[in-house]
């Protein structure tokens, strides 16, 4: 089961739950953090998380969990559908990844039909609201194998 977990989140999610909550619900990013917070820690599981409005930022995050996350769960917001930096970047890092949207992206304008980072992804979860990031852990957690920390 993978023991380190890292939650990114994107751009404009630092405001989830204070607007459009019949898209996104009520639930804000700090609940969503903490609940995945104390779920990785009942599986013992390390548990870290970004979010930015920043690509850069994320991308040098992403740089950064190499060698050291086994499991990287991503809502890249709007980024999910212009970004072939964040492309490259996780795809790079070669560590295993959930993209996650709250919303049923494929319900909604054409333009958010398509992504640059699924056909790089271990599983899309999409439409379950905030629960997909629980549902994500969940996969991650019975999954994905730890990596052998390079000596
Ligand atoms: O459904 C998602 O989680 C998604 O990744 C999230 C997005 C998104 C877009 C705008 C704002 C927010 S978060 C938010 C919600 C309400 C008010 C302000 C910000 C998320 C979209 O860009 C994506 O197409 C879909």
């Amino acid at each position: 089961m993978a023991k380190s977990i890292l939650l990114i989140n994107g751009p404009n999610l630092n405001l989830l739950g204070a607007r459009e909550p019949s898209i996104y619900g009520s639930t804000t990013l700090p609940d969503v953090i903490h609940a995945a917070t104390q779920q990785c820690a009942s599986k013992s599981i390390a548990f870290s998380h970004i979010q930015s409005n920043h690509e850069g930022v994320l991308i040098d995050r992403i740089h950064e969990a190499r060698g050291d996350v086994d499991c990287i769960i991503i809502n890249p917001g709007a980024f999910t559908h212009t970004s072939v930096a964040i492309r490259d970047a996780i795809v790079g890092v070669d560590i295993p990844f959930v993209e996650v949207h709250i919303s049923n992206v494929h319900k909604r304008e054409a333009f958010r039909h398509h992504s640059y980072l699924s056909d790089k992804a271990e599983a899309v979860v999409c439409g379950l609201g905030v629960f997909g990031y629980e549902a994500a852990i969940e996969w991650a957690s019975r999954n994905v194998k730890p990596k052998e920390k390079a000596q």
